[in-house]
């Protein structure tokens, strides 16, 4: 996950440089960011889900991590030199001509890759359901997170740096080091498919029960049972409402800072990598907390407030006052927030879902979830071009109407956050309880009470 979430956004620090390089218009950049969700939107999540109920986290581990590598190589050919002047890209060029061909081929590589990095992202999950099952789950989730963070941190930081290492600057050299990055994990996983079969054969257990039942495996039927439930609804909406303030503006945050601060790519950078830095140092501690403490529907209430008061600093006061301070104050904020949020979200579900269909529930969450990540960045591209009429340069952007929109959609979170705590003091679902059961310390809570060890 640590170089998946690298290649997510690898070219994030790089919209400027892709622009003039490449010819990519803002929108452009928008529906290439958007791209990763696609297939996964029209119906891959949900296949994702039952392969991995149905093969394993061994054999989707392993598919997703080759999703991932060939996605990856295809968006490096599409930015490479050797594409330029192919029959493909004069092809490419020569439909839908406001979307360079570079762009298309390079929003169909991160369509694959995002294939594989969402169904990687649950086959994780289930993976650590299945080793932590009983035992630190929420803080185990936590730790994986923060890794991923951290790979987002890093990324930023490089990114700029490689795309200048040969002198003149190439977005090529970035997403080739991140290609390489994913053959590693790929083979990271192929070893650790031979400890989990090891696992197996000391713990008895069959290829894909993992930590579940069988009355947990994925059943259609269990889909309508899902999309039924109020809480289902709230959770989701809540998820991609907060989830699409955070993602696509990762996407847009350097050239935003870029163009309120008068930065360059890595000075900007430089300023917005403390924001997953600053989630993945708190993540594990809010794990940890959430364990023992509980104050889960707070915690998400309380991470959307903080993701407003950031938004709203960046869409009103940044403008008006282009201050490297307020700037810097407002990402570690917003740190902060996306450590709430998260640390309380995932681990939350299993107190509001059965446990029966909690796998299904994981992989419909992040599809609604996928819904809003695929459509924001999209929207923000193209309000970020309505905003700017005649604004040709990537460095004199306005904005404020964009980051209204990231703060708006903070504002519903928080809507439905605040529902969510009503329903649980009415309910009793137990959000705002420890996980760890402190009459039965070994025992993760689930819903109404029951312990799943
Ligand atoms: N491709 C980066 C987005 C990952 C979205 C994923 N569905 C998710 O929500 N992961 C949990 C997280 O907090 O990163």
């Amino acid at each position: 996950m640590l170089f998946a979430y690298m290649f997510v956004d690898v070219m994030s620090p790089l919209q400027s440089l892709i622009e003039t390089q490449r010819g990519w218009s803002p929108e452009s950049f928008g529906y290439y960011a958007g791209a990763e969700y696609i297939f996964n939107v029209l119906g891959f999540l949900i296949l994702a889900g039952i392969i991995l109920d149905k093969m394993g986290v061994r054999f989707t581990g392993t598919l997703s991590a080759s999703l991932m590598v060939g996605g990856a190589l295809i968006k490096l050919y599409a930015v490479s030199n050797m594409f330029e002047g192919t029959g493909l890209e004069s092809w490419l060029d020569s439909w839908w001509t406001s979307m360079p061909g570079s762009a298309k081929l390079a929003a169909f590589g991160f369509m694959i890759f995002g294939c594989g990095c969402e169904m990687a992202g649950i086959t994780v999950s289930k993976a650590i359901a299945k080793w932590f099952n009983g035992k630190e789950m929420a803080l185990a989730m936590g730790l994986e997170m923060a890794i991923a963070r951290i790979g987002v941190f890093a990324i930023f930081s490089i990114s700029p740096r490689l795309a200048d290492w040969m002198g003149t600057p190439t977005v090529v050299i970035p997403i080739a080091f991140c290609s390489a990055l994913l053959c590693i994990g790929l083979l990271c996983f192929i070893a650790f498919s031979f400890m989990d079969r090891a696992y197996d054969a000391e713990t008895g257990t069959s290829k894909n029960s993992g930590a579940e039942t069988a009355e947990e495996e994925f059943k259609v039927s269990d889909v309508a049972k899902i999309f039924s439930s109020q809480l289902f609804w709230i959770v989701a909406l809540l998820c991609v409402l907060y989830y699409s303030a955070i993602f696509p503006f990762q996407r847009y945050a350097a050239n935003m800072l870029q163009c309120n601060l008068d930065l360059d790519a890595t000075q900007a950078a430089d300023i917005f990598r403390w924001f997953p830095i600053g989630a993945a140092i708190l993540t594990p501690f809010l794990g940890y907390f959430l364990d023992r403490k509980g104050k889960g529907a707070t915690m998400l209430i309380f991470g959307a407030v903080l993701m407003i008061v950031c938004h709203l600093t960046f869409a009103l006061v940044l403008p008006s006052v282009p201050s490297t301070a307020i700037a810097f104050s407002a990402i570690v904020v917003l740190g902060i927030s996306f450590s709430l949020v998260p640390a309380a979200l995932w681990p939350s579900v299993p107190k509001i879902m059965e446990a029966r269909y909690l796998g299904s529930a994981y992989s419909l969450i992040f599809w609604v979830q996928n819904v809003g990540l695929c459509l924001f960045p999209i929207l923000i591209g193209q309000v970020l071009q309505a905003s700017n009429p005649g604004i040709t340069d990537p460095l004199k952007y306005n904005y404020t109407v964009p980051m209204l929109v990231f703060a708006s959609l903070g504002v519903l979170a928080l809507g439905f956050g605040i529902w969510l705590k009503i329903l649980d003091a009415r309910n009793h679902y137990g959000l705002e309880l420890p996980n760890i059961n402190p009459t039965k310390e070994e025992g993760i809570m689930t819903s109404e009470g029951m312990t799943m060890e």
